[in-house]
């Protein structure tokens, strides 16, 4: 469904990601966590085509998501849920993509209901939302197509706890209906609670990946994801540690 194969991107001289293998299959929800800088939007932008990997290739339902007919219909995705339109209100912006997609309009209220958005929120302009609103209205516009796959970004940002609770039970009802999802976050918790498979990702690389119970290693995932990446910090005085073995897990 998802593939990454053997993807680096170089920038300069910042290698934001190095080698990077995985798969994402249908029916899963996989949580592609790393500390700030890790490489997770690198690795989503060049999944979606927005950027090009140095080497290395990254496919979606076996194809480039560049090189699809009409991508919105089959993959949905949430990079930035802050860039939207302030001036537009959610149900013109939803409307719009629905339009593009050669959707009936009607789908439009069923992604308002899908994500718990009122008919009176969907009429006032996005600029007046709360960053959480705006999180709905991103997975909303996401869902319009009725995807096959899903790829979020830091979809949780800003979710009080039952807009956590919520999307996690969104989640995983998409993935039981055959959806692959791709979940980054740094947020542990969130992915912990929202995956069935996990990629940890540190200074661009695959630090491990397995299911949760498997990368738990019965003292539970943040013991794990502590230990993976206490030196992968790509801030000033941050540094990959000799004591990691930064291979471990990558297919
Ligand atoms: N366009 C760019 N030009 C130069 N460097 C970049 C660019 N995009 C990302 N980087 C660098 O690549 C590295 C990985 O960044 P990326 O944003 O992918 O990490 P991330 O895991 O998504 O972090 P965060 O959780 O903070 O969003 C960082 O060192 C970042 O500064």
């Amino acid at each position: 469904m998802i593939e990454f194969n053997h993807v680096s991107k170089i920038y300069g001289k910042v290698k934001a990601l190095d080698d990077v293998t995985f798969t994402v299959g249908a029916g899963s929800v996989t949580g592609f966590l790393g500390p700030n800088g890790a490489g997770k939007s690198t690795a989503l932008r060049i999944l979606v085509g927005l950027a090009r990997p140095s080497s290395g290739s990254a496919t979606v339902l076996g194809l480039p998501y560049a090189g699809m007919a009409c991508p919105g219909l089959r993959v949905g995705t949430l990079l930035d849920a802050g860039a939207q339109h302030p001036g537009r209100t959610g149900r013109e912006v939803l409307t719009l993509g629905a339009m593009a997609l050669g959707l009936p309009r009607t789908r439009v209220g069923e992604v308002l209901d899908l994500v718990g958005l009122t008919e009176r929120e969907s009429r006032r302009t996005i600029g007046g939302y709360s960053l959480g609103m705006r999180q709905r209205l991103g997975i909303a516009h996401a869902l319009l197509g009725e995807p096959e796959v899903l790829v979020l970004d830091e979809p949780a940002n800003g979710l009080d706890p039952q807009g956590i609770h919520w999307m996690r039970r969104l989640l995983r009802d998409l993935a039981d209906a055959g959806c692959a999802v791709l979940l980054s976050s740094h947020l542990l918790h969130e992915v912990e609670q929202a995956a069935d498979h996990i990629v940890m990702i540190g200074r661009g690389r695959v630090l491990a990946q397995g299911t949760v119970d498997e990368l738990s290693r019965g003292r539970g995932l943040e013991e794990t994801f502590l230990e993976l990446t206490a030196h992968t910090d790509r801030s000033p005085g941050g540094g990959a540690s000799p004591g990691i073995d930064a291979g471990r897990g990558a297919a």
